[in-house]
C-alpha cells in the first residue's frame, strides 16, 4: 500500500500494562494502536508492562492495525530497556516521547532497527520540528498536546488558538519531509460534540488522523478523517473533466464553476487512493 494512502484516522493509546484492553484492541476498528509504556503506566508497573505487551504482540491478531510501541524517554531508568525490548517485539514502529533533538533519535536508532516515530510535545521540540522530521529513520509524528499545554502554560480552548503555532510548525515539518502526522488527544472522552469539532479542525489543517484515549472516540475520528462521499464524487468528476480537456489539448478544465488544473488532479487521486485504502480495510 502507498504509505501516503495508508489510513491513520484513528490512533488509539492503550496502556501496555492492561492485558484486557490490549486484547480488546484486536477487534476495534482502529487504523493504528499506540501501545504505551510511558505515561499510562505507573512507575511500579513498568517492567511488568513490557512483558504483558511483548506477550500480547507475540500472540498477534492485530490484523492491518499499525502497532506502535511508545517507550519511556531514553534518559529515564526504563527507556534503554524499553527500546531494546521493543526491538524484539512484533511491532511496526517505536515512538519516543518528548523528542527535542535529532541526537535523541540517533540514540534510539542505535538500539532498534524499527522505523521511528516522535512525540512532539515540548517548546524545544516545536522549534526543532523541521530537523526532527528530516531524520532518515523518522516515519511519523504525534502531537502531545497535554504535555505541550503544560510546558506552554496555556489554557485549553475549543479553538486551540494557544496551540496554533505549534500545530502549524509540526505540520509544516512533517509535510515537508513526507512524514505521517497525527493530532493530539481530546481528554473529555465522553464529549462527542467536542471531539467531533476538534477532529474536523485537525482534518481541515491537514493532520492524517487523531490520537484517542477511549474506544468510544473511534467512530468519530474515522468519519472525520475519511474522504466524504462528496469529496470522492468531486474527485472522480475532476479527473474525468481534466482528462477530457487534456484530450482536447486544454490544460485546464472547469467543474462546478471552479478551475481544475494538474495540481488538483494530484489531490483528487490522493483522495481516491485514501478512500480505496479505507475500503480495503473494511473488507
Ligand atoms: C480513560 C480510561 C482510564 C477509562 O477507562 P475505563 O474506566 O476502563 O473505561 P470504560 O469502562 O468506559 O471501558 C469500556 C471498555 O473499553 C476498554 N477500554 C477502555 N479504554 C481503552 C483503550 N484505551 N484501549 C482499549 N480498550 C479500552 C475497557 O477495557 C472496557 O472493556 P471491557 O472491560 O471489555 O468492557 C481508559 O480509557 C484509558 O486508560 N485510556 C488510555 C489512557 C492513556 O493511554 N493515556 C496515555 C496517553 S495520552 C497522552 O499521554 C498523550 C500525550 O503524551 C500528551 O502529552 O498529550
Ligand atoms: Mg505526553
Amino acid at each position: 500500500m502507498d504509505m501516503r494512502a495508508r489510513p491513520y484516522r484513528s490512533v488509539l493509546y492503550i496502556p501496555g500494562s492492561k492485558g484486557r484492553a490490549l486484547d480488546k484492541a484486536r477487534s476495534l476498528p482502529v487504523d493504528a494502536i499506540i501501545m504505551d509504556l510511558e505515561d499510562a503506566v505507573a512507575a511500579g508497573e513498568k517492567s511488568n508492562a513490557r512483558v504483558t505487551l511483548a506477550t500480547a504482540l507475540a500472540e498477534g491478531g492485530y490484523g492491518a492495525r499499525m502497532r506502535i510501541v511508545r517507550i519511556n524517554g531514553l534518559d529515564t531508568e526504563w527507556g534503554q530497556d524499553d527500546a531494546r525490548a521493543a526491538n524484539e517485539m512484533e511491532c511496526d514502529a517505536v515512538l519516543l516521547p518528548k523528542v527535542e533533538t535529532t541526537e535523541q533519535l540517533d540514540a534510539l536508532a542505535a538500539l532498534t532497527d524499527k522505523p521511528l516515530w516522535a512525540m512532539m510535545e515540548t517548546p524545544k521540540g516545536m522549534l526543532n520540528a523541521a530537523a526532527i522530521a528530516a531524520h532518515p529513520k523518522l516515519a511519523g509524528m504525534v502531537m502531545g498536546t497535554n504535555d505541550l499545554a503544560k510546558e506552554l502554560q496555556c489554557r485549553f480552548r475549543p479553538d486551540r488558538l494557544p496551540m496554533a503555532t505549534s500545530l502549524g510548525l509540526c505540520l509544516l515539518a512533517a509535510k515537508a519531509h513526507g512524514a505521517i502526522i497525527v493530532d493530539g488527544v481530546y481528554n473529555a472522552f465522553k464529549d462527542e460534540e467536542g471531539l467531533r469539532a476538534e477532529c474536523e479542525q485537525g482534518r481541515d489543517m491537514g493532520f492524517d488522523g487523531k490520537t484517542l484515549i477511549h474506544p468510544a472516540q473511534i467512530d468519530i475520528a474515522n468519519a472525520a478523517f475519511a474522504p466524504t462521499d462528496a469529496e470522492t464524487d468531486l474527485a472522480r468528476r475532476q479527473i474525468a473533466a481534466f482528462e477530457e480537456a487534456h484530450a482536447e489539448g486544454q490544460g485546464v478544465a472547469v467543474v462546478d464553476g471552479r478551475i481544475v488544473e494538474n495540481l488538483h488532479i494530484v489531490t483528487a487521486r490522493e483522495i481516491l487512493a485514501k478512500a480505496d485504502a479505507i475500503g480495503a480495510l473494511n473488507g
